[in-house]
């Protein structure tokens, strides 16, 4: 598929990605995006999972942001000579789309040297619309599909456009990379990794608790609304689509300021049950949530003890509390469940969702812990790549 003229310099890679990779960063989206630049888009950036106290999040990325730069740098001739400007999960969900442009047709965006695009997801598997365009050469267009990914040069020989997405959401993990190294993406990362690492705020209990951005953030607005009562907080409408509502014990009026209570300790609903965990914020709850789907929901894929997971039936009153925080934070569930695919009926299993905490909890902890060992050598890489920076 390369061109070999290089009069538009691309390449498409199939199954450069493991299955397994893709999943792993699709539980990554799932649980930690936050609305994105553009409407009917949401985005991880490396950034704000440190900002979230997730740092160890991060860890999935690098071996594939390494991977992708040799090879970029392979296909396009200029080994050890790039830097990556940024890398991060980007998904569009209905309405989305991008016309012709090339990637550095800003100018503070001239620095992008070359594109990297993984498609996380598949074009009519997962999502309808989404097709891929090159104005010029070929290939002209891409059906995007889970594991494979798209290099091309940011400038104007590469000019191209995405359709609109018409249904489910379209992930990717795209990366820029950039010949001039005052624009390694890292040098920002490395002070905020070390602030998160080494001051660990107070009001985190727990080492690998995410710690929830402001809420606009989470804020869902249908496109060019003007009245606010027609969004719906992401975490709260992620969870419904799995077919979860949240539970405040202490009920809204004990909150004066409402933009915190998704902040609060909370316990998870579903249908007429209340689950008996309880949970730091909903940030957590749904990162647990992602992950017992991710691991595909059944007890014999965690590897812990299977203790009974206690559930209760929801009182009115309870019920009533619910329908609160939903009148708040989900105001159109319709809007919802085109924005997220609604999984119809996914089975559920207190017991082995009891024991995804667990197994989300290990699986955090081994996260956390390879970030603080490779913390140290990745600064000194750095110190490396400045040395050589100033010699030149
Ligand atoms: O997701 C894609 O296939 C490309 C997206 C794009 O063109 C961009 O983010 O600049
Ligand atoms: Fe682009």
């Amino acid at each position: 598929m390369e061109d070999k003229g290089m009069e538009h310099p691309r390449l498409i890679l199939h199954n450069f990605l493991t299955e397994e990779e893709c999943k792993e960063l699709e539980f990554i989206h799932r649980s930690c995006s936050t609305v994105g630049y553009r409407p009917n888009v949401f985005s991880t950036t490396l950034s704000h999972l440190i900002a979230t106290n997730s740092p160890h999040l991060i860890i999935p990325f690098l071996p594939i942001r390494d991977r992708l730069k040799e090879k970029v740098e392979e296909i396009f001739g200029c080994e050890y000579e790039l830097v990556t400007e940024f890398t991060g999960l980007i998904s569009w969900s209905r309405g989305a789309s991008i016309g012709w442009h090339s990637d550095d047709n800003r100018p503070y965006l001239k620095q992008r040297d070359f594109t990297a695009v993984c498609y996380l997801n598949s074009y009519q598997k997962d999502f309808k619309g989404g097709l891929f365009h090159f104005q010029d050469g070929e290939p002209k267009t891409i059906a995007p599909l889970a594991r494979d990914a798209v290099m091309y040069t940011a400038d104007s020989r590469n000019t191209h456009s995405v359709d609109e997405v018409t249904e489910g959401e379209r992930l990717t993990l795209t990366l820029w990379f950039s010949r001039d190294s005052s624009h390694d993406e890292d040098a920002k990362l490395i002070p905020l990794i070390a602030e998160s690492l080494l001051h660990k705020s107070n009001n985190v209990p727990c080492s690998f608790l995410p710690l929830p951005a402001s809420d606009n953030m989470y804020w869902f607005a249908p496109n060019q609304a003007s009245h606010q009562e027609l969004g719906f907080d992401i975490r709260l409408g992620r969870l419904h689509s799995l077919g979860f509502d949240v539970y405040y014990s202490q009920g809204m009026s004990f909150i004066s300021d409402l933009s915190e209570l998704l902040m609060e300790p909370m316990q998870l609903a579903r249908g007429h049950q209340l689950l008996d965990h309880e949970f730091a914020n909903a940030l957590h709850a749904l990162q647990v949530v992602q992950f017992y789907f991710w691991k595909g929901c059944k007890s014999q894929t965690f590897t812990n003890e299977v203790q009974s997971g206690k559930v209760v039936k929801l009182s009115q009153s309870q019920c009533e509390k619910i329908s609160q925080v939903k009148s708040v934070f989900l105001k159109d569930t319709k809007l919802v469940e085109t924005v997220f695919r609604r999984v119809e009926q996914q089975s559920f299993d207190s017991a082995s969702f009891s024991a995804a905490i667990t197994a989300w909890e290990d699986y955090s902890r081994k996260l956390h812990k390879e970030i603080l060992m490779s913390f140290p050598q990745w600064r000194a890489h750095q110190a490396i790549y400045s040395v050589q920076f100033d010699v030149s």
